[in-house]
């Protein structure tokens, strides 16, 4: 289980304080499919970069099933059983697709292994293996793979940052699939920010984060009126149907 207490994360500009995530706490249960979402830059990616420990909090407290990893920095919240799958991915010059997939396995990969992780992703795998994870790779294809890694070993708890961005609709159909596929064996705890409707109705909760605070967290039931109705705010419609 995920406990996160009282976070928050500060920014000073042009000598203000800026409060980016402002006391925010909830739970990630085992086999829990959280789906954060909200108005574009209410601070979910901000929430995704503390978890990962790519940006320091500047109070509270994270613990992944009691083991305290505020302190940690990425690789030791990955060893601790974080998995993550950026927004934006990094790329690796001089590093090959099938070598990428090798290191975030933590493992020996077989290529017809690899291969598989590839094409569940909608690529076509092994035109890929030996390709650079340089700028050659277009955006929705480096989305694709760096979601492959995400998926190459068990995690704890993994986290995707809006997966959908850049990807077309029949890989993004792939994509759903695998992420109903994980959740169904109900072992890993998945944290998914996202936009679609089709992910959010994936969700077993919905947390809507807006000006850096929770502004719901619930059900399907509970929440979906909220996206639905844009809050009664007509510039506020957060989902993409
Ligand atoms: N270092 C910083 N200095 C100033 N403002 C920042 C800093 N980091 C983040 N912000 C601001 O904090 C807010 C939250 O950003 P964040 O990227 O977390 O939003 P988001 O909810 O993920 O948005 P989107 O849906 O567009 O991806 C934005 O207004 C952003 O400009």
């Amino acid at each position: 289980m995920l406990q996160v207490k009282n976070l928050s994360y500060e920014v000073v500009e042009n000598g203000q304080k800026l409060k980016i995530i402002d006391d925010i706490s909830f739970d990630v249960a085992d086999g829990e499919l959280l789906v954060i979402t909200g108005p574009n830059g209410g601070g979910k990616s901000t929430m995704a970069s503390l978890l990962m420990g790519i940006k320091p909090q500047t109070a509270g407290q994270i613990i992944l099933d009691g083991e305290d990893i505020t302190g940690y920095d990425i690789d030791h919240r990955a060893k601790a059983g974080l998995g993550f799958a950026f927004q934006q991915p990094p790329r690796f010059k001089g590093m090959t697709v099938k070598h990428l997939i090798q290191l975030s396995s933590g493992g020996e990969l077989s290529e017809d292994a690899s291969c598989q992780l590839l094409s569940n992703v909608g690529l076509c795998a092994r035109e890929y293996l030996d390709r650079q994870v340089d700028s050659s790779l277009s955006g929705g294809e480096m989305k694709r793979i760096e979601i492959a890694t995400a998926f190459s070993k068990p995690h704890k708890l993994c986290i995707f940052d809006e997966p959908e961005a850049g990807i077309d609709l029949w890989s993004f159909s792939m994509l759903v699939q695998q992420f109903e596929e994980i959740h169904k064996k109900k072992k890993e705890s998945i944290i998914i920010i996202s936009h679609q409707e089709r992910i959010i109705q994936m969700a077993d909760r919905i947390m809507v984060i807006r000006d850096g605070r929770v502004q719901q967290i619930g059900t399907k039931e509970e929440v979906m009126p909220l996206l639905l109705e844009g809050d009664g705010d007509a510039g506020c419609k957060y989902m993409k149907h």
